[in-house]
């Protein structure tokens, strides 16, 4: 039996760069982990693919999934369910594949509940100047949101410390080879190193 993969949370305000950071640790290392595309009620941006960029969902249908015990995690940010679909997941890491979670704080810190072994990174602007400019050049909000999203932000931060790293993304480079520090590292730690030994020690026994 395959060792259980490793679940890799990143969370940070929103603008700060993960998706931009999680796509070129990907194009790196393809096959160090699985992003998990998540489900959500929002409006596609141009450009976005269903299945892809997430599964967009009618509320109706977002709220029958959580009926259905079908989310790992879910949180309404800025007037939309946002959720992790918990079947990929269980069944990823069962393949011993590790998975990427993108998600905002309170879904994370649900996630850190039902699963305290997962590595929990905070993804940090430099200042929220910067913040505010990366979200105005990205150009996808109008004023209204970006003022929603820039509160949020600031109650974001403050939840930095429920974390077990904090990441600046000054400039991406970097923060991928942070990031990537900090897993190569977590996959060393004696406790996950330990549990693949007893699974070996286990299998000689019988
Ligand atoms: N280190 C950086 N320096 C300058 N610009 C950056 C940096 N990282 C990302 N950006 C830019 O900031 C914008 C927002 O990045 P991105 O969409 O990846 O953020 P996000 O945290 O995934 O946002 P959301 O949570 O809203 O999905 C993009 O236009 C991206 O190119
Ligand atoms: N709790 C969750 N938060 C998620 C999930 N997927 C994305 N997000 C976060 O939502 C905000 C807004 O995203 P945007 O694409 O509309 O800019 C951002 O912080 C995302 O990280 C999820 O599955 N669960």
């Amino acid at each position: 039996m395959a060792n259980r993969g490793m679940l890799i949370v990143l969370s940070g305000p929103s603008g700060v760069g993960k998706g931009t950071v999680r796509q070129a640790m990907l194009k790196d290392k393809p096959q160090d982990f699985k992003y998990s595309v998540s489900m959500t009620t929002r409006k596609m941006r141009p450009g976005e693919v269903d299945g892809v960029d997430y599964f967009f969902r009618t509320k109706a249908e977002f709220e029958s999934e959580i009926a259905n015990d079908g989310m790992l995690e879910f949180a309404k940010y800025v007037d939309n369910y946002y959720g992790t679909p918990l079947k990929y997941v269980n069944d990823t890491l069962a393949q011993g594949v590790d998975v990427f979670l993108e998600i905002e704080v309170n879904g994370a810190m649900q996630v850190r509940e039902k699963c305290p072994d997962g590595v929990f990174i905070f993804l940090t602007p430099p200042d929220l100047m910067a913040l505010r400019d990366r979200i105005v050049k990205r150009g996808t909000d109008d004023e209204a949101t970006i003022a929603k999203r820039l509160n949020k932000a600031r109650e974001e931060i403050k939840m930095m410390q429920n974390y077990d790293y904090a990441v600046v993304n000054d400039k991406v480079d970097l923060a991928v080879k942070r990031i990537e520090k900090i897993i190569e590292s977590e996959h060393l730690r004696v406790p996950r190193v330990i549990d693949n030994y007893k699974k070996m020690i286990g299998a000689v026994k019988k």
